[in-house]
């Protein structure tokens, strides 16, 4: 074992860790903010938190007189605001230390909930797009200390110097910038604005944009959030509303959901899509704090069944992550998801009883999400499952229109299955759902829980079948030899053959085979072919009798009249596989390669002997 040489320090001395700021802040740039445009963002929220320290010091100070200026013009950028401002000593302790922040109480994770800032960090971006800081601020805490100016660069240097009252003759603090040559896109004046906008459109302070061509500031939130204007009716209100959600999400929604959580000071709307999205493609939300955007894409603020919406909020509460693009995982945020979540079951509810014209509109594009918020939730299954829509025996309609009609309502329990014997269902007159969808036999299965008088029932192929008519004796042994012939030909998908009536007689086979059935038969055909090997040990272990897969001929069809007394031999067998590739085409599964070269040529066969036979 190696001893540490002691030799060149005391042993237990304390050391300083030291830390590389260029390093840091590519640590930043690549890790933790998305992009480099959030150095305007993390400057307006300081503001935004400086105003918010002024404000409980000055709580009479009229809040339209202080605000926030910003300001861009081809060389520098600058934001000036209103707010506490900071001390020599500030500066030091805050200004120039990493990972301190004034507006945190003891812990990092016990942050002082009226600020949005934090982790003492946000600063730093401005790197991303300068090299150097410049800050001149004055405390309103302390109106007698001199203006205070502190330079901080890239490397890791800086200098404070006290400046005479007049450098800043009001409290506040103005950051200013110098962008690289390589940042232009994200500080040329246009694109200033532009973020202003998109970051701070809903602050409730006034900021103002100069880009320095000598107007008046153009003010970059004229308007308080679309929740908090008044409006002379409901309806325009709701019109207002609906229009500022198509302008930041670029959809009409098919109604808008008002939010207002006063608990956590939350306010805002939930836009309706009025398409459907698949469930896996969320897109998330809006999200503001104190009016100051944070994500555009937070999926945090509601449960995963709720992707038929999208919501723009404004909290007061609620705590952004350092990256400041997703929501800090606490009980605040678990109620808050709750909550949002209960608005919209409520809506749900509303439209439910008052507004069926809305509930259609809406079930329409999002039957999906509903049925899959049904299956965990009572009470929506108790409200909507009436009302949703199933692939039936009767066409598209809602449960509710089909248990009217069917005292028993069978479901299959795939969608091939449902099929197979859909036609033939139908013309016996059974009422069938078709269950192999994602949630859909699940659902139709709880039916009687909201409508006791409807019974429901399991439907497999076989089970049909067996309702099927057999034909008499007769007829029965004058098809034998065809029946023989079409046996034979069908052996290799492991395909019986058997004769019956049933409706419609314009359907002239039906091919009973189920999944189970067809893996059952993949398995078997293995084991054989693997007889001896470990795998074919395996295989045949597993073996059950393989169920067979049955083509089922219906005499009532005239085609099938004909066939059956076909005596030429090479036409009995074609005719046999055109009705198999016919009655597993009908079944919609996909076909096996053999069974696509089996209608290909069966067609051709077909084609070849009705025009040697018109020739
Ligand atoms: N405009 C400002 N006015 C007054 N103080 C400021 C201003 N900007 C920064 N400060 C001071 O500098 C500190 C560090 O700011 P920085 O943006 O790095 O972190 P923060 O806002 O505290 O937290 P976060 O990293 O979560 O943004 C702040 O806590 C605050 O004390």
């Amino acid at each position: 074992m190696t001893l540490p040489d002691t030799s060149l320090s005391p042993a237990g001395a304390d050391r300083t860790f030291q830390v590389d700021l260029r390093g840091l802040v590519d640590l930043l740039s690549h890790h933790l903010y998305s992009s480099p445009r959030v150095y305007l963002r993390e400057l307006m929220q300081n503001a935004v938190d400086a105003l918010t320290a002024r404000h409980t010091l000055e709580p009479a100070a009229p809040a339209g007189d202080l605000g926030i200026r910003l300001y861009a013009d081809r060389s520098v950028v600058r934001v000036e605001d209103d707010g506490v401002g900071l001390t020599e000593a500030d500066v030091h302790t805050f200004l120039a230390t990493i990972g301190r922040s004034s507006k945190r109480a003891e812990g990092i994770a016990e942050q002082r909930g009226d600020f949005i800032g934090q982790f003492g960090i946000g600063l730093l971006s401005c790197f991303l797009v300068a090299d150097e800081i410049h800050v001149l601020s004055r405390s309103a805490r302390t109106p007698d200390a001199p203006a205070v100016e502190w330079r901080g660069r890239g490397d890791g240097s800086y200098t404070v110097r006290t400046l005479p009252v007049s450098a800043r003759p009001r409290p506040g603090t103005t950051v200013t910038l110098t962008p690289r040559a390589d940042t232009a896109e994200w500080t040329r004046p246009a694109q200033v604005h532009a973020l202003a906008r998109h970051f701070g459109s809903l602050l409730r302070h006034p900021v103002t944009f100069d880009d320095g061509t000598g107007g008046p500031g153009a003010p970059v939130n004229p308007e308080a959030a679309p929740w908090a204007r008044t409006y002379p009716t409901p309806g325009s209100r709701s019109r207002a509303l609906a229009a500022y959600g198509e302008e930041v999400f670029g959809f009409k929604p098919l109604d808008t959901i008002e939010l207002d959580l006063p608990a956590v000071g939350l306010k805002g709307i939930a836009c309706v899509l009025p398409e459907a999205v698949p469930a896996g493609r969320r897109h998330g939300h809006r999200v503001h704090v104190k009016g100051m955007l944070l994500s555009e894409h937070a999926e945090e603020i509601l449960p995963e069944w709720a992707f038929f919406v999208r919501c723009v909020v404004d909290a007061e509460s609620l705590r952004p992550t350092a990256s400041r693009e997703s929501l800090y995982e606490d009980d605040t945020l678990a109620a808050v998801r709750d909550a949002l979540a209960e608005r919209l079951r409520d809506w749900i509810a509303r439209a439910a009883a008052s507004d069926p014209d809305l509930l259609g509109r809406f079930l329409q594009a999002h039957h999906l999400a509903v049925k899959s918020l049904a299956v965990h939730d009572d009470e929506i299954l108790r409200m909507l499952l009436p009302w949703l829509p199933f692939e039936t025996t009767d066409g598209h309609c809602t449960l509710d229109e089909f248990a009217r009609s069917h005292r028993t309502v069978l479901v299959t329990s795939s969608v091939e299955e449902f099929r197979q014997v859909a036609a033939i269902a139908s013309a016996a007159g059974l009422g069938v759902v078709n269950g192999g969808y994602t949630y859909d036999r699940e659902l139709v299965h709880r039916l009687p829980e909201i409508r006791p008088e409807a019974t429901v029932a399991d439907l497999d192929p076989a089970t049909l079948t067996a309702h099927l008519d057999p034909v008499d004796r007769e007829t029965e042994l004058a098809a034998a030899a065809y029946l023989a012939q079409a046996r034979d030909a069908l052996a290799v998908f492991d395909c019986d053959v058997a004769l019956r009536t049933f409706q419609p007689a314009s359907a002239p086979a039906l091919l009973v085979d189920s999944r189970e059935a067809r893996h059952e038969r993949t398995r078997s055909q293995l084991a054989r072919e693997q007889q001896g090997g470990v795998w074919g040990d395996i295989l045949g272990a597993l073996r059950q009798e393989a169920p067979r897969a049955q083509l089922i001929l219906n005499q009532l069809n005239p085609l099938v009249r004909t066939a059956v007394t076909i005596d030429e031999p090479e036409l009995a067998r074609t005719s046999a596989e055109a009705l198999y590739g016919q009655a597993a085409m009908l079944s919609r599964r996909p076909l096996r390669p053999a069974e696509s070269s089996l209608i290909n040529r069966s067609f051709l066969d077909l084609l070849a002997h009705a025009l040697r036979k018109d020739s």
